[in-house]
């Protein structure tokens, strides 16, 4: 059951640098094509950076991971060309239900508002994602993804790294100015580095299982305390495409974690679960989990992305939706540092602020992981209480902890202007910007995050007054027309009001009227050049 099927097979290619007597030298060598690796190399590619990407396997195999892809998460892949695919083919959904025993304690909406391009999540197997990654790297002139070549070692030279890669025909070295570290958990540049994490290792165990069936439950997270069909512990509902669904079951730190992976132990508990046996086992394993990361993500020329940063369980599936925002916040800061548009210190900010974001991450999921399996019988104690005031008392539903679902972070950060105005939306520097519906000039449709793309944008709200001057302005009211006043209610917007936007869409400044001093003093001050990372 656990020799996973292959369901996507990629050919060796020899590469001429392997004929080369030199080793050849790259800009940047991605290292791991798994979902975070490809969306780092992808992003750089389409920035104009020219990128390696090796990875040591050769195949997409089925299994059982990321499974649950967030709005942030797919505004990202919209701009790396991949999130049609994944929309077409993944579950959407945006109702989460939280049982104890038998009865409904409360319900939860994640996006209950209209104009969002994305919906609050996907739920889409791993391996589509990754698919349609590759599918979308392929397209790319200047990405070279290497499959079985396999990073064996690697030396730091002040100006960059070599690394020695394994093939099936024998080894070469190649050198970067840049590497990228995206070989997952058990990174094998994070040991090469002897680098360590620190953070909580957790006991309990969990059976995760992908069963194949015709379920009547709706596209809904749904999450138990103490099922009378798994009485004591925990249990979790997904809904995955083509007829699959995502059970994880706790079990408890004394669960012998190979006897309870066999058919004999997972059957019954599904069973007892679902009331029958019509379905098929198409994954099972028993985990338990780390919420834990780097010290730092920056070790010289050598950058950690993803799981090889950071780890946390699986509730909140902030996992893989972190790390895909790792991506997106280090390529555009990469790219311009390559191109000299930057200094080089620009690349210290994505340690600082994708270190407070992992631990955001990792503060919810330890969190949660805590109330969902708890340590000591005080944590026990006030976890019940919390669920038998939750019957009753809807403040009390807001204590229940089932895992916080994956929202992008707010960068406390250099590269932000503090406010000078008043403003009163929930909007703030370092936030993402919320999307909104809008109208061209020539009254076609358009998503403001579609027209911002990945460049660093000036928005600026027409007022009869001059336009700010900037390398790239929009002016809603022109550009853009806000039809149904979704990005004036966002933006807490006024005639007048100006945005400066960075590369990966987070707010930079804004001001209640445009002054172009203070638009230069701010677009240096993203890029690095102000302040104490200059
Ligand atoms: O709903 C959640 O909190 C996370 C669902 C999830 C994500 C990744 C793996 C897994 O087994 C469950």
């Amino acid at each position: 059951m656990n020799t996973r099927k292959v369901l996507y097979q990629f050919g060796y290619r020899r590469s001429p640098d392997q004929d080369c007597p030199s080793p050849v030298r790259h800009p940047v060598i991605v290292v791991g094509a798994g979902p975070i690796g490809l969306c780092t190399a992808i992003d750089l590619a389409q920035r104009g950076v020219p990128v390696v990407l090796l990875d040591d396997a050769d195949r997409i195999g089925e299994g059982s991971r990321g499974i649950c892809y967030s709005k942030r998460t797919l505004e990202i892949l919209d701009r790396l060309g991949v999130a049609a695919p994944c929309l077409q083919k993944g579950v959407t959904w945006k109702i989460g239900k939280v049982f104890q025993r038998n009865d409904l304690l409360y319900a939860f909406d994640l996006l209950p508002e209209d104009g969002h391009k994305m919906p609050a999540f996907i739920n889409l197997q791993q391996y589509y994602l990754e698919h349609a990654l590759v599918k979308r790297a392929a397209e790319l002139s200047n990405l070279d993804l290497r499959w079985r070549n396999k990073v064996i070692g690697l030396r730091r030279r002040n100006d960059g790294v070599t690394l020695t890669v394994e093939t099936p025909e024998g080894a070469y070295d190649l050198d970067a100015d840049w590497v990228v570290a995206a070989d997952g958990a058990r990174s094998a540049i994070r040991d090469m580095l002897g680098l360590a994490f620190r953070g909580e290792v957790f006991e309990d165990r969990f059976l995760i299982a992908d069963v194949k069936m015709k379920g009547a439950f709706p596209p809904e997270r749904w999450f138990w305390f103490d099922p009378p069909f798994h009485e004591g512990h925990s249990a979790l509902l997904h809904k995955q495409p083509d007829d699959v669904w995502r059970i994880d079951l706790q079990l408890g730190p004394e669960a012998d974690a190979k006897a309870e992976q066999s058919p004999e132990r997972v059957i019954p508990r599904l069973r007892q679960m679902l009331g029958h046996e019509d379905f098929s086992l198409e994954w099972v394993s028993v985990y338990t989990f780390q919420c834990r990361r780097l010290e730092r993500f920056v070790h010289g020329r050598v950058i950690f992305v993803g799981d090889a940063a950071h780890q946390v369980s699986p509730f909140g599936a902030r996992g893989a939706n972190s790390g895909i925002q790792d991506a997106e916040n280090l390529a555009w800061k990469l790219a311009l540092v390559m191109k000299g548009d930057a200094p080089g210190s620009l690349i210290d900010t994505y340690d600082l602020e994708r270190s407070a974001a992992a631990d955001e991450n990792i503060g919810h999921s330890t969190r949660s992981t805590d109330f969902i399996a708890p340590r000591s019988a005080q944590e026990l104690r006030f976890r019940d209480s919390v669920l038998a005031l939750a019957r009753h008392a809807p403040f009390a539903q807001r204590m229940v902890n089932s895992g916080r679902l994956s929202t992008p972070s707010t960068y406390e950060t250099p590269l932000s202007t503090p406010d000078r105005d008043q403003w009163s939306s929930g909007l703030r520097p370092g936030a993402p910007l919320p999307d909104a519906p809008m109208l061209q000039r020539n009254g076609q449709p358009i998503w403001l995050l579609e027209a911002l793309g990945g460049e660093e944008t000036i928005l600026h709200v027409q007022n009869g007054g001059t336009v700010p001057q900037g390398s790239r302005v929009l002016v809603i009211g022109e550009d853009l027309r806000d039809e149904h006043g979704f990005f004036m209610q966002r933006f807490d917007a006024k005639p007048g009001s100006t945005y400066l936007v960075r590369p990966d869409q987070h707010l930079a400044a804004r001001w209640r009227s445009a002054d172009p001093a203070a638009i230069e003093k701010a677009s240096r001050r993203l890029k690095g050049f102000d302040g104490e990372h200059a």
